[in-house]
Order: structure tokens, then C-alpha cells, then sequence
């Protein structure tokens, strides 16, 4: 079916992810004509509020108030239930908020680029234009699929935003990936109840971190009950009528488990294909993410890209922040780009969550510098009777700092409230506040903050 609509915008974005919305509101306000076209009518707000943060989070509020005696699959679906209520509720709030806005309008379908200015989209057969005189492309990413075999026709396969959907609690669940996706989940679905084998390619989780804190991370998800395999090779998964056997091999041996489910979490890559680039003169990475400048433009001045599909890191606050950038370029001055960025903190939302900021421990000797290490398990801060008050005395936390300057190079927090404490290490670092200075700020009692008098005083390794 044809439908001759054609629109013509002062912004058009593509994809209703965290930093286009941002901007399109502004914009918004600011008198401009904007049109933001969404793909999918369960996308408004794009991953974080549907199938990404707000809903995984949630999961593991919820999961965690699970009491031993309750059914685990009853639990689960109730759960599953409310968490999608509040998606529902965010969606509508995202919608309802750009679109109630006189100068800016939501369209749904598919967008492809026709010229550098114009796209066509695509509403279940319906086809319209809609042309913009600077474009924003906040399209994201997607899961990677390995390229195993048997895995893509598997019927068990699911993806994180399937799995978010399933009101069966999968009595066995292998997870592909201990990224932060597949930790994450991982520690959700066996706190619902779940039998869960992880597999993960690299030697050790968390590659990134020092092998204090990965190792710290695996015991407490061990001792959960979570059969964590690394430098796991899968070979094949096989559909049998009532259940998928994987099988794989580590350190030679070739071992299999059989599952209900079968969780993908190996990477997310930029959603670029379909989008007609090619049309609009834009060019990818490598990895097929949008080329862009420390200023978001793309191959094509007037086009931007935020987000995921830049092929930036992928937190919802970095797409938040691409939004800065490229507002600051449309009605700013200019100058904001992502060179400014300082201490961008990051949480696993595991329980407890481990946050971290900065260099490691082995990045920060890889510098040179001379450095010493503050360090306690959260067991013995003995300023921090929170953890005893709230029952999660599990975890530890440690502070890279430069013996010359006193200068905090990085930390990792793995406790409870460690994705709040963290936040306020970030600001303390970009603000050239030195460990002693946060060592011996007041802080209130009792509160998880007030660990840092105690941990901080702690050092357990110094180059001096
Ligand atoms: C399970 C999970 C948990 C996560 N947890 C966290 C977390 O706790 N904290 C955190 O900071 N980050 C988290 N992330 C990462 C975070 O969700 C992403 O980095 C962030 O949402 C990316 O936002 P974005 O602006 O790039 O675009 P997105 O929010 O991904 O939005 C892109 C939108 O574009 C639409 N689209 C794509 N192609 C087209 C097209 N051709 N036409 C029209 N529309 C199109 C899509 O439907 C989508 O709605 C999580 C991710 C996942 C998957
Ligand atoms: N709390 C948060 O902020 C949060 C939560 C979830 C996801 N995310 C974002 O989503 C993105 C995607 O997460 P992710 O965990 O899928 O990606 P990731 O790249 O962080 O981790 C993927 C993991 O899968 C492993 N892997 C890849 N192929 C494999 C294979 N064939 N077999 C076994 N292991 C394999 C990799 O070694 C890696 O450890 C992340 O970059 C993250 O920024 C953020």
C-alpha cells in the first residue's frame, strides 16, 4: 500500500534511543519541527526502559525478594507480570512525551535512507518520506549470534529481550557470554529459581578487571549456585524433542549440558544494516558502526550519530551524554565532544553489584606511575556497619592511587549501594579531590559512604 504522506522536519531522528530523545525534546521546546520515527510500537523509549535496564533491574529487585518458601515459577511470572507493567508505563510516558508536544511528532516504522536527507518509512506495508535538515541516528545495537552450529535454528535460543518476555521460569539455563549481560542475568535467574551454567569464551570473567576483583565476583556467583565454565569452546547445540544439549569443550575436554533455554550474551553490535547508509553517503567502522567525529557527525555534516550505533561504549548514559554533544552543536557552543569524558563509572548489577571507575590496578602500573592500593573486604569496614544492618556484608573494595600525587587513579566497589558510591568517586576524580580528602570527608552514619574513612587508611600495597 502506498501512502503519499511526505513530512519535512528541522530535526528528523531515527530511533527512539536515550540520546535522540533527549535532543528531539529539546529541540522541541526550543520551537523546532521534529520528527523521530520508531520502528517497533514496543520500542517507544528504546532499549533501556523496554528490554534493557529498567526491566533487568527490576528483575533483580525481584528476584531477590524471593523467600525459599515461595514457588519459583510462581514468583517468576508474577514478576515478569509487574516488571512488564512498568515497561508498559514508561513506554506510554516516552510516547506521550514527545508526541504530546506540538512541534515534535512520533512516527512508527522502519526507516531507510533514500538521499542524504530523506528517508523512507516502512508502517507494516504503508510507505511514507520524511526529510530533515539535520538527522540523528540513534538506531542502537543488537545481539551477535555466534557462529556455532546449531545454535541460530535452535528453538531453545532466546535473545536477552525474548528471554525478559518468558513467563516459564527455564528450569536450566545455559547463558553464551559473561559479558556484563550474561553476569547479570545469570545472577537474576538463579535467584528465581534456576539451574544456570554459563559459558564463557576468555580464560576468566570480567577480562578487564584485576584478578582480586574477577575472582571476588566468581566466588560469590559460585557460591549462588551458578556452574561458571570459562575458556569455554561451544561446538554444537543439538534440539532434542524436550530440551537443547550444548556441547563444549574446555582445556580439551568435551563436556555437554542439557537446557531448557538457551541464552545469547556474546556482544551487541550497531544496527546500521537495512538502514541505507550506503544512500545517504555515510560510512561504517569495520565493525559496522556509524563512523563519526569527537563531535557525533558523520561522513555527512548534517547527519549525527548517538548511541550504540557509534560504536561507543554501550550504557544508556553515554547515549545520554552523545545527546549533550550533539545539542551542544545544534544550540550550544560547540565545543562539547567525547574527548571530555573523565571517570565514566560503570555497575554490574549483580547482588552486590560491583562498580568500577578508571584505570585498574593493572592498568594503572601499565602508566608507570608509582601506585598504592587501598583494599578491605566489606566483611571488616568497620565504618560501614550498613552492610551488617542491611545482611550483605559480601565483597570487597579497592582504590588505585598515586603514591606521588595522592591522586584516586580508579576504583572497584563490589557491595551493596556500590552503584551510588561509585558515583560520587567519579565526581571526586574529575574534581581532582585526592584519597585523603574523601578519606576524611563527614559523611553520614550509617551509610555505605562512610566505608571510605575506613578503606581508604587501608593500604595494603604501595610502590614507595
Ligand atoms: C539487557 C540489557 C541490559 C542493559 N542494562 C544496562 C544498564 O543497566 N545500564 C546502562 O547504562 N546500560 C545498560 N544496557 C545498555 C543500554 O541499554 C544501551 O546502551 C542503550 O539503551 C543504547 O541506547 P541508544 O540510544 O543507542 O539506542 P536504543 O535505546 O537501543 O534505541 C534504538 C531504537 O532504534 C530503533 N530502530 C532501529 N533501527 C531503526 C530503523 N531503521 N528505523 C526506525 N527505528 C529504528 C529500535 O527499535 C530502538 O528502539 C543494557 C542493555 C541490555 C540489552
Ligand atoms: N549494567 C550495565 O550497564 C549493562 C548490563 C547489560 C548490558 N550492558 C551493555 O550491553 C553490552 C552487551 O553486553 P554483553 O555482555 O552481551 O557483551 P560483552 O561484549 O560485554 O560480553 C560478551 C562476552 O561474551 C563472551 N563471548 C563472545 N563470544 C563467545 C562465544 N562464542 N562463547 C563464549 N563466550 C563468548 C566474550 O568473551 C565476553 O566476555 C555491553 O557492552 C554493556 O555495555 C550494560
Amino acid at each position: 500500500m502506498e501512502d503519499n504522506t511526505k513530512l519535512h522536519a528541522d530535526v528528523l531522528v531515527i530511533g527512539f534511543g536515550k540520546g535522540g530523545k533527549a535532543v528531539a525534546a529539546r529541540m522541541g521546546h526550543a520551537g523546532k519541527n521534529v520528527v523521530l520515527v520508531e520502528r517497533s510500537d514496543r520500542m517507544y523509549g528504546g532499549t533501556c526502559p523496554n528490554v534493557g535496564c529498567v526491566p533487568t533491574k527490576a528483575l533483580v529487585h525481584h528476584a531477590g525478594k524471593r523467600r525459599p518458601g515461595d514457588s519459583a515459577q510462581e514468583w517468576y511470572e508474577r514478576s515478569v507480570g509487574q516488571v512488564e507493567a512498568l515497561t508498559s508505563l514508561f513506554r506510554a510516558g516516552n510516547y506521550d512525551g514527545l508526541n504530546g508536544m506540538d512541534t515534535v511528532r512520533v512516527v512508527t516504522g522502519h526507516a531507510t535512507f533514500i538521499d542524504s536527507h530523506t528517508v523512507e518509512v516502512d508502517s507494516e506495508g504503508s510507505r511514507s518520506t520524511v526529510s530533515g535538515d539535520t538527522v540523528l541516528i540513534n538506531t542502537g545495537s543488537e545481539p551477535v549470534i555466534p557462529d556455532v552450529p546449531g545454535l541460530k535454528d535452535s528453538k531453545y535460543l532466546l535473545t536477552s529481550a525474548e528471554l525478559l518476555y518468558t513467563t516459564v521460569l527455564p528450569r536450566r539455563l545455559a547463558i553464551i557470554g559473561g559479558g556484563y549481560l550474561g553476569l547479570e542475568f545469570a545472577s537474576i535467574y538463579r535467584r528465581f529459581g534456576s539451574e544456570v551454567t554459563l559459558l564463557e569464551g576468555s580464560p576468566r570473567i570480567l577480562g578487564r578487571e584485576d584478578d582480586d576483583i574477577a575472582d571476588a565476583v566468581q566466588t560469590i556467583l559460585t557460591e549462588e549456585g551458578i556452574d561458571i565454565v570459562t575458556g569455554a569452546r561451544i561446538l554444537e547445540v543439538r534440539d532434542n524433542s524436550e530440551d537443547a544439549t550444548v556441547l563444549f569443550e574446555v582445556g580439551g575436554d568435551k563436556r555437554n549440558v542439557n537446557v531448557d533455554a538457551l541464552l545469547v550474551a556474546a556482544g551487541r553490535r550497531p544496527v546500521t544494516e537495512g538502514l541505507g547508509l550506503e544512500a545517504a553517503g555515510v560510512e561504517t567502522t569495520d565493525r559496522g558502526a556509524v563512523m563519526v567525529d569527537k563531535f557525533l557527525r558523520s561522513s555527512q555534516p548534517h547527519i549525527f550519530a548517538l548511541g550504540d550505533v557509534n560504536g561507543g561504549p554501550q550504557f544508556t548514559y553515554i547515549s545520554l551524554d552523545d545527546g549533550r554533544i550533539v545539542l551542544d552543536q545544534l544550540i550550544g557552543e560547540g565545543r562539547r565532544n567525547t574527548e571530555d569524558r573523565v571517570a565514566v563509572p560503570q555497575t554490574l548489577f549483580i547482588t552486590p553489584p560491583l562498580a568500577t571507575v578508571g584505570l585498574t590496578e593493572s592498568e594503572a602500573r601499565r602508566t608507570g606511575r608509582k601506585i598504592k592500593i587501598a583494599s578491605q573486604p566489606v566483611a571488616e569496614i568497620v565504618a560501614m556497619p550498613r552492610a551488617y544492618v542491611v545482611e550483605e556484608t559480601r565483597g570487597m573494595m579497592k582504590f588505585i592511587v598515586d603514591v606521588d600525587t595522592d591522586e584516586i587513579l580508579g576504583a572497584a566497589l563490589l557491595s551493596t549501594d556500590a552503584q551510588e558510591l561509585i558515583n560520587i568517586v567519579a565526581l571526586a576524580m574529575r574534581q581532582g579531590v585526592t584519597a585523603a580528602e574523601l578519606r576524611d570527608a563527614i559523611y553520614t552514619h550509617p551509610s555505605s559512604t562512610e566505608a571510605f574513612n575506613d578503606v581508604l587508611s587501608t593500604i595494603i600495597r604501595s610502590d614507595q
